[in-house]
């Protein structure tokens, strides 16, 4: 069979795209904290302070000097003379010498001259102003110390850190309310074809309505770019090349949907090598689906050809779309919403495929009493977007295999 695409493996294709973009053209930009959730920090954050940055109880008890209760035990108490109380929020105004001790609440700062905590659980009371210390406590006891959490000057975050709920409530304990994070890129998306119309439109027989556009601008949104729907254009090489040019110019990133394969209508390629140096650098990666995909850098930005149907599309830009959004957007890390998370699973029956090329499956998790779940190939024609929806994840099988066996346990990449 005479095939039509020079196929690069997918990891070279993914290898070709970003090696051939500049580095660092993200743009920065300075948030509030509180909207940097989800972010990826754009240089180092060092922290300003220790954390904490006083000695800290983790105990209601009695702060005092552990060496006062060595070999205290319930039938030989140690009796320490109770000498006040710490309160929350303020340091103590006193210090505690050689027997005493002062009543101090859970995070509060212990006085000067104490070194431990006894909870109060392990005390009691043998007079207003004298407790017995019922166990011998050690020096350092129910305490966390200056630092113990974040050293001074320490790296909290290295550059392209993608910001989780903890790092927000960490960045406020040392106070800092504002800080520089990578713009989100602008990716722009064209749907291509004569047949394609707006989903507020009934399809005259022929004509689909658009998918691409749709389920490509939720995939960017996630991974934590901002999709710009140029709309429809027609299988016509200068309205697409206009389109791609105004479209690019005002974008970090391009992507067209559909013309990427080898019909007189499929003007994609062509098209994509207009708009700049160097331009194609990848037609075709031995993937199914997927197969005809294009990855190009034009003038230092990247462009994208998706095959047209929707699965091929959707499969494609998770493996070529979402590493460059993280890319510009400078982070190895995945986004909260699009965590390529995985679950290992048994598959429930044989599936086929060719040695020399990356086959990617949809499958449905089941739920039963074993210990792995049961995945449930969804097959079907590429062109069917239902069968992502009945799904739950991919199950991709290597391309040295010639398909995957009925129990074989496999990895499935969650939607
Ligand atoms: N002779 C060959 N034919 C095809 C080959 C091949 O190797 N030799 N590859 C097939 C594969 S694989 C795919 S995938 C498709 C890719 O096609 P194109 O990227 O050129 O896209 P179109 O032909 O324009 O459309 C394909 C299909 O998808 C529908 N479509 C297009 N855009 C949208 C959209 N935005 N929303 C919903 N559906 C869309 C379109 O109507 C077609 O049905 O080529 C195979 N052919
Ligand atoms: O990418 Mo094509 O979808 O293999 O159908």
């Amino acid at each position: 069979m005479v095939e039509l695409f020079r196929l690069s493996r997918p990891e070279d294709a993914l290898e070709a795209l970003l090696s051939a973009l500049p580095s660092g053209t993200f743009r920065r930009e300075t948030l509030p904290l509180e909207e940097a959730l989800g972010r990826v920090c754009s240089r180092e954050i060092r922290s300003p302070q220790a954390l904490p940055s006083f000695v800290r109880s983790t105990m209601d008890g009695y702060a005092l000097r552990a060496a006062d209760t060595y070999g205290a035990s319930e039938g030989l108490p140690a009796y320490l003379q109770l000498t006040g109380e710490v309160p929350m929020g303020a340091a103590p105004s006193f210090s505690l010498k050689k027997g005493e001790c002062a009543l101090v609440h859970t995070g509060g700062m212990i006085p000067e001259g104490s070194d431990a905590v006894v909870m109060v659980e392990r005390t009691q009371k043998s007079r207003d102003d004298e407790i017995e210390v019922l166990r011998s406590v050690a020096e350092g006891e129910n305490l966390v110390q200056i630092g113990e959490d974040v050293a001074a000057g320490s790296l909290v975050f290295p550059a392209g850190h993608l910001l989780r709920p903890q790092d927000i409530g960490g960045l406020s304990a040392l106070g800092i309310e504002s800080l520089e994070v990578a713009g989100k890129p602008k990716v722009a998306i064209i749907s291509t074809g004569d047949e394609v119309v707006p989903p507020g439109t009934r399809p005259e027989p022929g004509q689909v309505r658009d998918i691409n556009s749709y389920t490509l601008s939720a995939l960017i949104s996630d991974a934590g770019g901002i999709p710009v729907k140029k709309g429809i254009i027609a299988d016509d090489y200068k309205l697409i090349l206009s389109g791609a040019k105004s479209a690019l110019e005002e974008s970090e990133a391009l992507v067209i949907s559909a013309g990427s394969s080898v019909s007189v209508r499929d003007v994609t390629a062509e098209v994509i090598d207009e708009l700049g140096k160097p331009g194609v650098l990848v037609h075709g990666v031995s993937i199914k689906p997927g197969k005809p995909t294009i990855l190009a850098v034009c003038d230092g930005k990247p462009v994208i050809g998706l095959p047209g149907n929707p699965v091929s599309a959707f499969v494609a830009a998770r493996l070529f779309l979402l590493p460059l959004v993280r890319r510009l957007l400078g982070t190895e890390e995945n986004p909260l919403n699009t965590a390529e998370r995985s679950v290992r699973a048994r598959l429930s029956r044989n599936i086929a495929s060719s040695a020399g090329r990356s086959d990617y499956v949809p499958v449905r998790l089941i739920h039963g009493k074993q210990e792995l779940p049961e995945a449930e190939p969804v097959f079907g024609k590429s062109n069917l977007i239902y069968t992502l929806i009945r799904a739950d994840g991919l199950v991709s099988i290597p391309e040295e295999a010639n398909g995957l066996h009925r129990d074989d346990e496999i990895t499935v990449r969650l939607f």
